[in-house]
């Protein structure tokens, strides 16, 4: 059994930048570099690179089938589907490490997740391009929380209005970042590739889908 503990709030360092929005307007975003402690964390990476179950989605680009630059998986309460990137994802129910990493982020955003998406970027080829978190069966202003393991990857923003307005920032095994309020609405977000010599990674947002609807 892994162990995985929680550095509480109050126990982080005061001059913590995670108490200030990153985003300078137009949304929120907060970081948390060592929400996941030190201890088990490396652990935490390769259980979920063995137990989850990634596959390699493919997308059409004029009209040729594409991999996608990363595998993915997509685990939930319930048996709703959800369409990401013009994929039809049928969810798998959540495995006992993946809810101990959901509460937790549950406890630091005082919000309740239902879905979990996740990536693995296989070393510094695999990316993700700009786009904003904005599925319709995710709520008008929703809180997302992402939740890193593995090599350290960048995160990059940019308005979508004001082009000049960008914001990047590393996250690193065991960090967490949470975006909320109008960001989505806003701001675009990517995991740019890289010419380093970079490890592999797993990410996990972890999302409030609301069903019903069409
Ligand atoms: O890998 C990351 O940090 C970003 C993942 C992401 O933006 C998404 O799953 O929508
Ligand atoms: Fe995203």
């Amino acid at each position: 059994m892994i162990e995985m503990d929680v550095i509480a709030d109050n126990q982080l360092n005061i001059f913590s930048p995670a108490r200030h929005s990153l985003l300078p307007f137009d949304g929120e975003v907060f970081l948390y570099p060592n929400f996941y402690q030190e201890d088990g964390v490396y652990d935490v990476f390769d259980e979920l690179k063995h137990s989850i179950l990634w596959k390699q989605d493919k997308m059409k680009i004029y009209g040729k089938q594409v991999n996608f630059p990363r595998l993915t998986s997509w685990y939930a309460d319930g048996d709703k589907t959800y369409t990401y990137s013009g994929v039809v994802n049928i969810p798998l129910p959540f495995t006992p490490l993946l809810r101990k990493i959901k509460e937790a982020a549950e406890q630091q955003c005082n919000k309740q997740f239902n879905s979990a998406l996740l990536n693995f970027y296989r070393n510094g080829g695999d990316s993700m391009g700009w786009h904003s978190d904005n599925e319709k069966e995710l709520s008008g202003n929703p809180v997302i929380a992402s939740a890193s393991f593995g090599a350290t990857r960048t995160f990059q923003f940019k308005h979508k209005q004001q082009k000049n307005a960008k914001v990047s920032m590393a996250l690193s095994n065991g960090s967490l970042l949470i975006m909320q309020g109008e960001t989505q609405h806003h701001w675009l977000h990517q995991v740019p590739k890289t010419t380093d010599d970079t490890g592999p990674r797993i990410n996990i947002t972890f999302r409030d889908i609301k069903y019903g609807g069409d």
